[in-house]
């Protein structure tokens, strides 16, 4: 099930570092969101804050909230492990555990879990995510083969099953196809269309025609320079953002003019 996500007031630190500021945003369920601008303006910090990723590191803080669906994922109480079982991440690099077979990876965060699991169930659940992962026809017939053995396109999707086996609602995408050749990069641009029938996605992508080709609205992030925090400049449907946006900031970077 999709769920919407509403950031308020939110401040992100390294230690005394303020990287991200005062960002308020509302991302609608079932929706591709795309956040683009230059290196260092805090996209994957930001990124990472709402899956409560970015605090694993020491001296790493936020301030403010995300609710999802209303519920503050930073509130009393909150356990930062099922925050991320209800919003799960696909990183830059295919990350399968390469001594798992196929199968063993879609399964392997919902082992993680401790989810007890019957076979017939996890043979279900197998398919499923592979279906919806768009890789099932490639590797039905190869199921305990090893992940490893995957190409770069299989592998990114061989993590996407995996992400959706544990049924999140939110699915966010760091850079997810830049180390991907453009025909997997194909392939997983149309996994992220279809897989917002489903969840509520959000790409970081520093490709301008991604984000155009794949999301609904687009965010534009901006330092005034180094050691100054990143801030949202804009944030629209992305049409809007490429054809006639409404800050001159967002028309350089769109149309290359510096970035
Ligand atoms: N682990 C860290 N410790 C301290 N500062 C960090 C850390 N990671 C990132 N930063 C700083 O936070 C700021 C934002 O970095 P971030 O990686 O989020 O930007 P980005 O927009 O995703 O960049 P890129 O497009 O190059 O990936 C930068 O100034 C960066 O140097």
């Amino acid at each position: 099930m999709s769920k919407r996500i509403d950031v308020e007031n939110l401040n992100v630190y390294y230690g005394d570092f303020l990287a991200v500021e005062n960002i308020n945003m509302a991302i609608e369920p079932r929706s591709v969101t795309a956040f683009i601008g230059p290196s260092g303006c805090g996209k994957s910090t930001f990124l990472r804050t709402l899956n409560r990723m970015h605090e694993v590191l020491p001296g790493a803080r936020v301030e403010g909230k995300v609710l999802l669906d209303g519920e503050d994922l930073y509130g009393k109480g909150v356990d930062p492990v099922a925050v991320r079982t209800h919003v799960g991440m696909v990183f830059q690099r295919p990350n399968p555990f390469p001594t798992m077979s196929i199968r063993e990876n879609v399964l392997a965060g919902v082992k993680l879990n401790n989810k007890k699991i019957s076979r017939t169930d996890a043979d279900d659940l197998v398919e499923k995510s592979l279906r919806g992962a768009n890789l099932w026809n490639e590797v039905k017939d190869r199921l305990d083969k090893p992940g490893a053995g995957l190409s770069g396109g299989q592998q990114q999707r061989l993590c996407i099953a995996r992400t959706i086996a544990v049924k999140p609602e939110v699915i966010l995408m760091d850079e997810p196809c830049s180390a991907l050749d453009p025909i997997s990069t194909l392939a997983v641009e149309d996994l992220i269309n279809e897989l917002k029938e489903e969840f509520t996605v959000v790409i970081v992508t520093h490709n301008m025609q991604q984000a155009a080709r794949v999301s609904d609205k687009t965010a534009f992030f901006n330092i005034a320079g180094t050691g100054k925090p990143g801030k949202l400049i804009e944030y629209a449907p992305t049409q809007e953002i490429f054809n006639n946006p409404s800050e001159k900031a967002t028309e350089d970077y769109v149309s290359g003019r510096f970035g």
